[in-house]
């Protein structure tokens, strides 16, 4: 009888470049710590699976954990592994744009690997999650993988990625509207976009691009001002993508009307995690509290510069 395995993973923060990086455009990716997934795998006499999402048996999972059940019998065929009961502790929540998905899949990955006491090198680890991130999101560009499985913010372009000096005195507010994200639709739409209206979309994307560099220029430079400027930009090009939605809107312009530098959707969009920057930790909550009288669901503060890594 093998013993037990465990994996660990947390959420990401995509800063800038969401949906372009699906086009091969840079983003900006923040591991985030405040968010963990633990998975638990031990040898069991059927293939079953408990998360506060669900409990049962993997034959039975809905549609929207193909990713995870796909994975797992991957994972059992390439390791020799006995049937398994897997256990998810997560606090990164479920499709609101912080990549809970890439992070259950990289947790998964670990335990089992973890379980038959076999090196894990960081290729098969993107390998096995991007596995399970394509049957999720249908065409993902890989941040969400790389991010959870680094303990630095990142520079993902081209499907590599490299970290910078993150030297910017200022704060992120992270706030979760409470409202399913829509990752997958919302990616199939900018598709269908990119085919309808080919030379305004690409425009848009090259422009996502060229703003995820000015990004990590205002951040190397520490110019709070114009990173704020940068969100707004990219925000705006991301309503005319259509992957925004009225909630979302209404809370970004409330931020700004309220003192942040700059504010904008995370993640996959219509529905989900807005970020808002601010100058102070004091700013920041104070944000915060107003959000969550107005109905935020939840608030995280993140410092820039001071980067607690995951
Ligand atoms: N704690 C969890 N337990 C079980 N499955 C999870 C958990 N977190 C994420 N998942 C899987 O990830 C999917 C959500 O991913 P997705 O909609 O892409 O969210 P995100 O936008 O946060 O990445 C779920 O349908 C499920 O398959
Ligand atoms: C929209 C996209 O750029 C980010 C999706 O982030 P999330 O899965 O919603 O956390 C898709 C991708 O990069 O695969």
């Amino acid at each position: 009888m093998l013993g037990q395995g465990n994996g660990r993973s947390n959420g990401k923060i995509i800063l800038i470049g969401e949906h372009s990086a699906v086009y091969d455009k840079p983003a900006i990716v923040l591991p985030f710590s405040d968010t963990q997934i633990y998975v638990n795998v031990r040898q069991a006499s059927k293939n079953s699976l408990t998360s506060r999402y669900y409990i049962g048996y993997l034959t039975d999972v809905p549609n929207e954990m193909q990713g995870i059940k796909q994975l797992t019998y991957k994972l059992q065929a390439y390791l020799h592994t006995p049937n398994f009961h897997l256990d998810i502790n997560s606090t990164v929540p479920v499709a609101r744009g912080m990549g809970s998905s890439a992070a259950v899949a990289i947790a998964i990955t670990r335990a089992f690997f973890s379980w038959k006491e076999e090196y894990l090198d960081q290729q098969t680890l993107l390998f096995f999650a991007n596995y399970a991130e394509k049957i999720a999101h249908g065409n993902p560009s890989g941040m969400d993988a790389a991010a959870a499985s680094s303990k630095e913010p990142i520079f993902f372009e081209h499907k590599q990625f490299t970290t910078f000096p993150m030297n910017i005195d200022a704060y992120l507010l992270v706030a979760d509207t409470g409202v399913l994200g829509q990752t997958r639709a919302a990616v199939k739409s900018v598709s269908q976009r990119l085919q309808t209206f080919h030379k305004e979309t690409s425009a848009i994307i090259q422009d996502l691009g060229l703003l995820t560099e000015q990004a990590k220029e205002a951040i190397i430079a520490n110019q709070p001002e114009s990173l704020g400027e940068v969100m707004n930009q990219a925000q705006t090009n991301l309503k005319t993508l259509t992957v925004s939605n009225q909630l979302l809107d209404d809370f970004i312009q409330f931020s700004l009307d309220n003192g942040a530098l700059g504010a904008k959707l995370t993640g996959g969009g219509r529905g989900g995690c807005f970020l808002a920057l601010a100058k102070t930790k004091i700013q920041a909550e104070q944000l915060a509290q107003k959000l969550e009288e107005r109905g935020i669901k939840e608030t995280w503060i993140q410092g820039l510069g001071v980067y607690q890594y995951a």
